[in-house]
């Protein structure tokens, strides 16, 4: 399934925060969106699964505006992992891990056994097994994170929606985290603040600044040490990874504020 923003544009009571963001994600495709606290990272990203809805443009699910499409169908296509608290009403994991599979309930249908099988293997997948019959609020940042990429895995959802997943995430998680969400075979898009995770696993990188999206491209050739001065005030050099042949950046400090080349 494809995701399209089509001339996005988001405002929060008389200020415009993005406009015209025109992006979009393949199927299978990692896009990494990228920018400063406050760009408006969550703002489109809650656009994509009509938590907002944009003052300009429209967001397509396989061309459906989603506006159009009703909730179940939305919550079936495409999963989330977001910042806000969840909801949980004292669930336990295993319990919150298989609402992942309620959107493809018809009606008031029941689990099934395939389904509660799905979600053991998302958990096991993410390393949240031991944690089955914990309940949600007691679960540390890093293990609730866990917890909702086994719900969104289980949700067998064809797009990925994710704002800063790695959030909380130990070293070690963070990799593959990333690396669980590109197998998904999702198309996925992915707020980052992490650059070096963004070089490693995403397809494609989204630079939001100054109010638009100005650059989109793979992340070593969008990541130069100009853009990086310029957006994130870092100073930055590209390098390969001897052993692996990876491209990462070596950040070193923050840069002197100045203005972006042209
Ligand atoms: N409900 C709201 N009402 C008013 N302003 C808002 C609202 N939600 C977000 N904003 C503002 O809009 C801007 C974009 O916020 P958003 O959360 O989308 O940024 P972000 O890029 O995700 O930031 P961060 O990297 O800090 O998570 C910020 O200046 C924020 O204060």
């Amino acid at each position: 399934m494809r995701l399209e923003l089509d001339g996005v544009g988001i405002v929060h009571g008389s200020r415009t925060v993005v406009s015209d963001v025109r992006l979009t994600v393949e199927p299978g495709e990692v896009v990494g969106l990228l920018g400063r606290n406050g760009c408006g990272k969550s703002s489109l990203l809650r656009t994509c699964f009509r938590a907002a809805r944009p003052a300009a443009g429209r967001v397509l699910l396989d061309g459906a505006d989603v506006t159009t499409l009703h909730r179940r169908e939305i919550a079936r296509r495409v999963a989330v992992m977001s910042q806000e608290p969840a909801d949980d009403l004292g669930l336990t994991v295993a319990e919150s891990v298989l609402l992942g599979r309620t959107p493809h309930h018809r009606g008031f249908g029941q689990d099934t056994s395939e389904d509660r099988d799905l979600a053991q293997a998302a958990m096991a997948r993410t390393g949240v097994l031991h944690l089955a019959q914990r309940t949600m609020p007691t679960l540390s940042g890093g293990e609730r994170q866990r917890v909702l990429l086994a719900r969104a895995l289980t949700q067998e959802a064809q797009v990925l929606v994710l704002d800063e997943p790695t959030n909380h995430l130990d070293l070690a998680y963070r990799f593959e985290l990333m690396r669980l969400v590109a197998e998904a075979g999702a198309a996925t898009l992915v707020a980052l603040h992490d650059l070096d995770l963004a070089m490693g696993y995403c397809d494609r990188v989204a630079v939001l600044d100054g109010g638009g999206l100005t650059d989109l491209g793979p992340p070593e050739q969008v990541l130069t040490p100009a853009l990086v001065r310029a957006v994130f005030g870092v100073e930055a050099a590209p390098t390969v990874h001897p052993a692996t042949g990876r491209h990462h950046l070596l950040l070193s400090g923050a840069a002197e504020p100045q203005e972006r080349p042209a």
